[in-house]
């Protein structure tokens, strides 16, 4: 019996496992067609917020809207296609790999000859009342007609033919909450098909024709999440971000992880007062990322994969081992890295976190030598500062992570830091919606 609800226990602790593993998706293909002849779009929006952890395992892989009806006679317009919205989640990055050609780019791929073009358009996009068809084609109602479908389809043509003025790939980024309830059109639906009265003029009372719907848009899109934090840890292999993360939110702070197959990225909760009133600063969340190696940015390693979360962290943090005899020299490689992957991005790091502070200590000797770096330190950053390389606000601060000396004020200070970003990007929305 025992055994059993071990087993049983056991059991679902495998299932839970697994469940959790699935239900956590960062990157997804779908593949999105809009309505046929009838105008059904897809939009995508955002989810919203407060719904538990990002994930993209929700998202159906294929994206139909609705098709159109047909219209009937008695000048019965048919239904529209209804619109289908997809909620994404706040930190999806939208990309479209690949669009739909237009028919009439089709039809240029067979022939450049205007006549056998015109034939295949006309195949394609009139219908004719029985036995109409050869009377129509030298009709001026039919001809105007057939020449706004020409100018239209050109349009398309050049929208799409990247020789000309090809649209520029859609490419969404879902991460502003001010914009939470804004729709983003993904592909519009085809316009529907024309029925005969509404050719009709003066002149000529019952023309003897309609046009079919037209083409409805077709994507591939990626969707990929990324980690949003708000403070990311940046550092050379080993330089202690990982012991900084748990220092920071172990014993009176919440940790939450998320592990992953792939990527195993580390998210905490830095919380100093555990939610109660004790707490100086709002509780912020903190990513610990893999190790950044020279040439980082030419994608090495692991190179854009964590990069892409480093870039959305209100603030970022470099981790330098003070006691390496290469700490100047590491501080230069991960802001050029930083820069190399998007310029200016090395801004956005406004503390150097000096670890490994403990390694310089213990005799009167050492403690000298850990304040001399500490200067010099300092003087980097500041010359960095003076060629605009680094936010004016950097500071250095030296630290232990591995025997929590001095985590208080690096706690502080991410806090404050993160704080005055929020408020400066709530000040940036409302004088965007004002
Ligand atoms: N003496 C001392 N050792 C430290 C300190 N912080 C980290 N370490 C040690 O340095 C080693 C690397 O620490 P990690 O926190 O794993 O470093 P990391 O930057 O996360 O390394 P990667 O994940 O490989 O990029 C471990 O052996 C830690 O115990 C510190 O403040 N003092
Ligand atoms: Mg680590």
């Amino acid at each position: 019996m025992i055994r059993k609800s071990l087993n049983d226990a056991a059991q679902r602790v495998r299932v839970d496992g697994k469940r959790r593993h699935k239900s956590f998706v960062d990157f997804v293909v779908v593949d999105v067609k809009a309505g046929n002849g009838g105008n059904g779009a897809v939009a995508f929006t955002k989810t919203p917020t407060g719904l538990g952890p990002p994930t993209l395992h929700t998202i159906p892989k294929k994206i139909r809207a609705a098709n159109g009806a047909g219209g009937s006679g008695d000048g019965r317009v048919g239904k529209r296609g209804s619109d289908t919205i997809i909620q994404i989640p706040r930190g999806t990055v939208v990309k479209e790999l690949w669009r739909s050609p237009p028919p009439v780019y089709l039809d240029r791929q067979i022939s450049s000859d205007e006549e056998t073009l015109t034939e295949l358009r006309r195949d394609r996009a009139w219908t004719h009342y029985p036995g109409m068809e050869e009377a129509n084609a030298t009709h001026p109602l039919f001809l105007d007609a057939d020449k706004e479908l020409k100018r239209i389809e050109n349009l398309q043509y050049r929208r799409y033919d990247p020789a000309l003025e090809q649209e520029k790939a859609l490419e969404l980024d879902v991460t502003d909450d001010a914009h939470s309830h804004a729709q983003h059109l993904i592909v519009k639906g085809g316009e529907g098909g024309v029925g005969n009265p509404a050719f009709v003029t003066h002149v000529h009372r019952s023309p003897k024709f309609a046009r079919r719907g037209l083409h409805a848009e077709h994507v591939k899109l990626s969707l990929e999440l990324k980690l949003l934090a708000d403070v990311g840890l940046v550092g050379l292999p080993n330089a202690g971000k990982s012991s900084i993360l748990s220092a920071l939110t172990n014993s009176k702070t919440k940790v939450a992880n998320y592990a992953f197959t792939t990527l195993k990225p580390e998210i905490g909760v830095v919380d100093d007062g555990n939610g109660e009133e004790l707490s100086t600063t709002p509780p912020f969340t903190i990513l610990d990322n893999p190790g950044l190696i020279a040439e980082a940015a030419m994608n090495k390693g692991l190179g854009h994969t964590f990069l892409r979360s480093v870039e959305r962290a209100l603030v970022l943090v470099y981790v330098l081992d003070l006691s390496s005899d290469s700490h100047l020299h590491d501080l230069d490689t991960l802001v050029h890295e930083l820069n190399e992957y998007k310029a200016g991005l090395a801004k956005a790091g406004t503390v150097v976190v000096a670890n490994k502070a403990d390694l310089l200590g213990g005799s009167e000797e050492k403690n000298v030598e850990a304040r001399e770096r500490l200067q010099n330190l300092t003087a980097h950053v500041n010359s960095l500062i003076s060629n605009h390389t680094l936010h004016p606000s950097t500071t250095v601060i030296p630290l232990s992570a591995k025997h929590a000396a001095n985590v208080s004020i690096l706690t502080q200070t991410l806090g404050d830091r993160v704080s005055r970003s929020k408020q400066q990007q709530q000040q940036h929305e409302q004088q965007e919606i004002e």
